[in-house]
C-alpha cells in the first residue's frame, strides 16, 4: 500500500520481495492538520523505516505528532508531503480503547475482524478459538467486553488484530490505561507472540520504560511538528524484564533526551 500526499492509496500490484524492502517506509513526510490561521504542523519531514519483523517504539512528548504519524501509516489520513510504503498491505491496529463491539461476545469481536477481511467461516471460527487460547481468553470466549477486565479486553483487542496476519501492527498506547501489574503482564504477551509470528510493530508510547522493555529500535520524536531527532537500537536479550537495571539504563538514556528535547521547546 502507497499512501501519497494527495490522498491516492495504491495497494501494489506484484508481491513485493519482503527480504529486502523496509515492512514500512515513511518517506520526507509533512502534515498539516485545518487550514489557514487554524492549521496546524503536526509532522515535519519524517524519514523513517521499520525492518521486516522489527520492533520499533515511538517516543516523544505530547501533542509530538505520534498518532498522527499512525494514522498516516495506517492509511486513515494523507500526509500533506512525502509519501508512506506499507508493502505488505494495510496493517492491522490497535489503540488504548479496545475498540471491541459492546454487543458482540469476544471470539464474535475476532471472528468479525476476519469476516471483514473475507476469511470464511469455518477459519474465522478456528483461527478465533487460537488466537484467543494464546492470549489465554479461551475461557471467556463467550463472555461480552463489559464482563471483562480492562486488561482481558486488551488481550482481547490483541488477538483481534493479531488474528489478520498483517505483516504490520500498528500500536498507539494499547497498554496505557492498565495498571502496572497488568501491564506487565501484556508486554510479555506481546513479546512472546510477536516473537512467535514475527510481525513488524510501530508501537507509539509515552513510557519510556515501556518502550525499553519492547523495542528493537527507539525512535525519539522532536516536540511539534515532529521529527525524528534521535534513535537508538536495544540488544538487551530477550525476554526482558522492565524493572531490569538493563532496561532502567536505556529509559534513563531516552528520558534524558526527551527532557531535553521538551527543554529546548520551553515545555
Ligand atoms: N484532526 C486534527 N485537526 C487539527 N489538529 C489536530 C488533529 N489531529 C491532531 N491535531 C494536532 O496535531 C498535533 C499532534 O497530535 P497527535 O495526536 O498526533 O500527537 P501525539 O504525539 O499523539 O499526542 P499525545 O502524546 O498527547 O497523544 C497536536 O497539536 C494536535 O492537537
Amino acid at each position: 500500500m502507497t499512501t501519497r500526499a494527495d490522498g491516492t492509496v495504491r495497494e501494489d500490484a506484484r508481491p513485493p520481495d519482503d527480504a529486502v524492502r523496509p515492512a514500512v517506509a515513511v518517506n520526507a513526510v509533512g502534515k498539516v492538520h485545518g487550514r489557514g490561521g487554524n492549521a496546524v504542523v503536526a509532522l515535519d519531514g519524517i524519514t523513517l523505516t521499520v525492518e521486516p519483523g522489527e520492533f520499533v517504539c515511538v517516543v516523544g512528548a505530547s501533542g509530538c505528532g505520534k498518532s498522527t504519524l499512525l494514522s498516516l501509516v495506517a492509511g486513515l489520513d494523507a500526509p500533506t508531503t512525502g509519501t508512506i510504503d506499507v508493502p505488505g498491505g494495510t496493517p492491522a491496529l490497535m489503540f488504548q480503547e479496545s475498540a471491541l463491539f459492546p454487543w458482540l461476545t469476544v471470539a464474535g469481536n475476532v471472528e468479525l475482524a476476519l469476516k471483514l477481511h473475507g476469511v470464511g467461516r469455518a477459519e474465522r471460527r478456528e483461527r478465533a478459538r487460537e488466537l484467543l487460547a494464546a492470549v489465554h481468553l479461551a475461557d471467556f470466549a463467550r463472555r461480552r467486553p463489559h464482563q471483562l477486565s480492562g486488561g482481558m479486553r486488551q488481550r482481547a483487542a490483541l488477538a483481534r488484530t493479531l488474528a489478520l496476519r498483517t505483516p504490520v501492527l500498528l500500536m498507539d498506547e494499547p497498554f496505557g490505561a492498565l495498571d502496572a501489574m497488568t501491564r506487565d503482564l501484556l508486554h510479555d504477551e506481546l513479546e512472546r507472540l510477536w516473537r512467535q509470528r514475527g510481525p513488524a510493530v510501530l508501537f507509539v508510547t509515552h513510557n519510556v520504560r515501556e518502550a525499553a522493555r519492547l523495542a528493537d529500535r527507539i525512535v525519539l520524536l522532536s516536540s511539534r511538528p515532529g521529527r525524528v531527532v534521535w534513535q537508538t537500537r536495544v540488544d538487551t536479550p530477550r525476554p526482558r524484564r522492565i524493572d531490569s537495571p538493563e532496561t532502567a539504563a536505556i529509559a534513563a538514556d531516552v528520558t534524558a533526551r526527551l527532557r531535553e528535547e521538551v527543554r529546548r521547546h520551553g515545555g
